[in-house]
């Protein structure tokens, strides 16, 4: 099935398949979205549209499709990525935006639609994860990102199966409560202050002591396959060195 999300009447059309197709639309997970890296000050007027466009107008597309073609009268759970925005995102202020108004829209929804037999509707907030997302960066984007990892909390980045497992807790019955919440999944990177008296003093770069979750669902033993994620070597090789902390952390 194609699928452009900023096409509103390509999002109807997906959601009438699926619910002609299964008889029913558990949930919703709207996961598409990006953005190319600018400077504000060079950003176009287009560009920030263009950015705006896909990931909150897309997102509205999807919700209002699966509301009016199913969860307005059967209810569902809805999850929506977005990225850690606590404190702007620099050379991605279009993105940033975008996303800081879903997590707006998100909350309006939970209080409009909570009451149509119980829709719940939260988002996912990353941080930097290890991800087929990260072969869009620029090479010199990429050497930044391999080499800057232990100024996470952490002391690296998140990994696929981790933010998969936050959307499953938020799909599940486990959170029946939850509603309109942004769940930050990033290490704690959002709290960082950064040092004037250098990084190293607040922040481990020796590596990390945080066991990693890798290989949905059956954890560091990758039984689905998953040997490494579509992305450039320098960060498949942080991935790596990750999972030997998953194997040798007791948790
Ligand atoms: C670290 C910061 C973010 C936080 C962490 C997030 C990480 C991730 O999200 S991982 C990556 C996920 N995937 C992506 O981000 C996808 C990569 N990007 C794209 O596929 C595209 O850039 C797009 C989908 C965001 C937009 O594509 P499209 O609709 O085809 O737009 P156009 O290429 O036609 O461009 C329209 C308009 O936008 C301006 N523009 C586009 N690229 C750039 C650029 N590199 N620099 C500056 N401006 C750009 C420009 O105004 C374009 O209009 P024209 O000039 O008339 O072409
Ligand atoms: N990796 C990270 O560090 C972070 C990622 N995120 C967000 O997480 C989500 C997943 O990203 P990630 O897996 O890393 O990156 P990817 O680029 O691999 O995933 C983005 C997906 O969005 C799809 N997509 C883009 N535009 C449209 C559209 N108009 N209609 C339908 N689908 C579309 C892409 O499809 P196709 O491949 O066909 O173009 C692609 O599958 C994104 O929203 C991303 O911005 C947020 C914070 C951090």
């Amino acid at each position: 099935m194609l699928l452009n999300i900023r096409d509103a009447t390509m999002a109807s059309q997906v959601i009438q398949d699926i619910v002609t197709r299964h008889g029913k639309l558990n949930g919703l997970v709207n996961n598409a979205g990006g953005q190319f890296m600018s400077p504000a000050s060079q950003l176009t007027s287009k560009g920030f549209s263009t950015v705006v466009d896909l990931n909150l107008n897309g997102t509205f597309n999807m919700c209002k499709a699966a509301f009016d073609g199913y969860m307005g009268e059967h209810g569902g759970q809805i999850v929506t990525i977005v990225a850690e925005t606590r404190n702007g995102i620099p050379r991605a202020m279009h993105t940033g935006a975008a996303r800081a108004g879903i997590i707006n829209m998100t909350k309006t929804l939970a209080i409009e639609w909570g009451p149509y037999n119980g829709i719940r509707i939260n988002c996912v907030a990353p941080g930097l994860i290890i991800s087929s997302g990260m072969k869009n960066y620029h090479e010199t984007m990429v050497d930044l990102l391999a080499h800057s990892h232990w100024m996470n909390p952490t002391s690296r980045y998140g990994t696929e199966s981790e933010v998969s497992a936050s959307v499953a807790f938020l799909l599940s019955p486990a959170a029946s409560y939850i509603n309109g919440v942004n769940l930050e999944v990033d290490g704690g990177s959002s709290l960082s202050k950064g040092n004037p008296e250098g990084d190293e003093l607040k922040y481990n770069p020796e590596g990390s002591r945080h066991p990693v979750y890798v290989g949905w669902p059956e954890g560091v033993d990758n039984v689905h396959g998953i040997k490494q994620v579509d992305a450039p070597a320098k960060i498949n090789e942080l991935l790596e060195k990750y999972k030997a902390i998953g194997r040798s952390s007791k948790i």
